[in-house]
């Protein structure tokens, strides 16, 4: 969130007189034809109206009326590891940041690095759900979107966070298990493969695929710059308008 300083309010006040000064200055010289007083009209105006603008300005910064809080989304990548999850969330971000909104990028590395003592299990990782839409309801309170992308192989736990969280927009992220497979630049499917990992998804545990998911990217047909327009095209026709 930003506040208007009051520097930002004389600035205001100095750019618009440049405008404003000159239309009376023109204004002044075409109805009376003397420079003269054009000149002295303009002088006058410039600092008398930067200090009634300033004054206006700084008053309305304190009326609240009229202003609309920004309604916060989350942005919820779900899907295979390795599907792209990280990389369209992050591209997607990136772009929203233009928007100038608040806005949270929460990735599952940072999450599990901040609250490392949680496993893989399947009660582990509900538990884990439920903290990180703790989280994400929190910065919703302060207006805060969020951008968030974890495996959340379950339906309970998506389900949770859409039952915590407000307009919850749900990212499919789309990849077939070999494609997986191959991108493991990580080296995680490959450790899972020869037992190394336990309840690795796609491995040696389910992913269940969302029934209704707001947005699904096939990431074997579409590049990330597609996937991220789709994305964002939806934002803003629902959320950033
Ligand atoms: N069993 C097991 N052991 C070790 N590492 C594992 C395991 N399962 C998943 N992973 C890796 O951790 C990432 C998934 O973490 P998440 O927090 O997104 O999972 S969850 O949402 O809580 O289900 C996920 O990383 P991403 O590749 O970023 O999705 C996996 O590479
Ligand atoms: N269409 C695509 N969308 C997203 N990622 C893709 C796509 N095609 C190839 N990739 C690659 O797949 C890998 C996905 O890794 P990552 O984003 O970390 O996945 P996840 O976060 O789901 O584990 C990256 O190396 C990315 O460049």
């Amino acid at each position: 969130m930003y506040k208007d300083t009051n520097i930002r309010s004389v600035a205001k006040g100095v750019s618009w007189r440049v405008f404003a000064t000159t239309t009376t200055i023109i204004i002044v010289y075409v109805f009376f034809g003397r420079l003269d007083l054009a000149i002295a009209a303009g002088i006058i105006e410039t600092f008398a109206k930067i200090a009634l603008y300033w004054a206006h300005e700084r008053a309305w910064v304190k009326i609240r009326w009229g202003r609309k809080k920004i309604e916060p989304f989350n942005l919820w990548f779900t899907g295979l590891p390795l599907s792209g999850k990280t990389t369209i969330a992050d591209a997607v971000y990136k772009e929203l940041e233009k928007l100038d909104i608040p806005l949270e990028r929460i990735d599952s590395k940072d999450i599990r690095e901040l609250i490392p003592d949680i496993g893989y299990t399947r009660e582990d990782r509900n538990r884990h759900m439920h903290r990180v839409g703790h989280l994400i309801k929190t910065l919703q309170n302060n207006s805060i979107s969020t951008v968030a992308s974890f495996v959340s192989p379950y339906s309970e736990s998506r389900k949770a966070i859409r039952e915590m969280v407000k307009n919850n927009v749900v990212v499919y992220v789309k990849a077939d298990i070999e494609t997986c497979k191959k991108r493991d630049y990580k080296g995680k499917y490959a450790k899972a493969l020869v037992g190394q990992l336990q309840n690795f998804t796609g491995v040696n545990d389910i992913y269940e695929e969302p029934q209704h998911a707001e947005i699904v990217i096939d990431t074997d047909k579409t590049s990330v710059e597609e996937a991220t327009k789709i994305i964002i095209k939806y934002i803003k026709a629902h959320y950033v308008k």
